[in-house]
């Protein structure tokens, strides 16, 4: 039976294995995400501490979610009992360094790129470090994060994790850190995929003589619908595909440009190259 309910809902909050106060170090569009969902969810902004040098992005946080946002690391920290490491790659040993006297008594969540956790325990001092690979979807609620968490992390430290990411959408764990960096390929770059697909059939479609306006709904409808329909479905995409695809039709004339060109095997090579940048940021930015 095709399943047809709709996307899956985040479970409700367990006052037990909520953070007391969740600092972020970073600010940018990964800590709004989560700053976002976490209010929605009824966690309080005044117990959500962000660490983040640019001034606009700090008063844009302010402004959004009531939180407060400092330029440097403060004695505030101390109150966190989770960290949110949402800096960029290259800049997180800089970071962790800085704030590392203040947030030994933490639980840590990284969400960067390529960074394994054991530089990150390296450089704070704790093995109590779980990483997340979420993607931008989150903001809507709709995203998917992969999650890995060193031995030292408990189960309630892995509920409490699994809590703070709930309302963003999805959350799978993996065993083997190393598939953190397929992950990362998959789904934390993959919306910039299907956007970039949405940029081509909106071309092509404007190109027919569409209007723009036209031709990005009919581009985000199909795009939104078909996604959709293959979560739901028993069959596997390439079903589903033949099922578009009359015999001798206009389908069949799309995908066979598509195929002549090899445009599914470049997708395998670019998700690769993804998957080895990630792997080359933990070797390069990490201990
Ligand atoms: N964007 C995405 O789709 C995803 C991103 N990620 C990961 O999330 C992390 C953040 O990415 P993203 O949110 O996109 O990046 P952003 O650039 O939007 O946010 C990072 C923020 O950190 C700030 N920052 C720089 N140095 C420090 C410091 N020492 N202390 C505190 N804050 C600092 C930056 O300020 P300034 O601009 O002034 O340098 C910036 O505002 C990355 O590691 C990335 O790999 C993971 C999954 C998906
Ligand atoms: O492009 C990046 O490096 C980050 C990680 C996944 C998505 N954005």
């Amino acid at each position: 039976m095709p399943d047809t309910s709709s996307a899956p809902v985040p479970a409700a909050p367990n006052p037990a294995t909520a953070p007391n106060a969740i600092a972020f170090i970073g600010g940018g569009n990964m800590a709004s995400a989560l700053i976002g969902g976490l209010i929605a969810q009824g966690f309080a902004p005044e117990r959500i501490e962000v660490v983040e040098p640019f001034e606009a992005a700090r008063d844009a946080l302010q402004a959004q979610f009531g939180v407060t946002a400092q330029a440097l690391p403060g004695p505030q920290l101390r109150s966190a009992d989770l960290v949110v490491w949402a800096v960029k790659p290259q800049v997180f040993r800089e970071a962790a360094l800085q704030a590392r006297p203040l947030t030994s008594a933490a639980l840590h969540l990284s969400v960067a790129a390529g960074i394994r956790s054991s530089s990150i325990a390296q450089w704070l001092g704790s093995e109590r470090v779980v990483r997340a690979m979420p993607n931008t979807p989150a903001l809507i609620g709709r995203g998917i994060s992969g999650l890995f968490a060193r031995q030292a992390v408990d189960s309630a430290e892995r509920q409490r994790i699994e809590q703070v990411m709930a309302p963003t959408g999805e959350t799978l764990w993996v065993e083997q850190e190393h598939d953190l960096d397929a992950v990362t390929a998959l789904s934390g770059s993959g919306p910039a995929y299907v956007f970039y697909l949405l940029e081509a059939m909106t071309r092509a479609g404007v190109g027919m003589g569409l209007s723009q306006a036209q031709a990005h709904r009919l581009a985000v409808a199909t795009v939104g619908g078909a996604a959709e329909l293959a979560r739901r479905s028993d069959d596997p995409p390439e079903v589903l595909r033949q099922r578009v695809t009359s015999k001798g039709g206009t389908t069949h004339a799309a995908i066979e440009v598509l195929e002549r060109a090899g445009v599914a095997g470049h997708f395998v090579h670019a998700i690769e190259a993804a998957q080895h940048r990630a792997r080359e940021l933990g070797d390069e930015f990490g201990t």
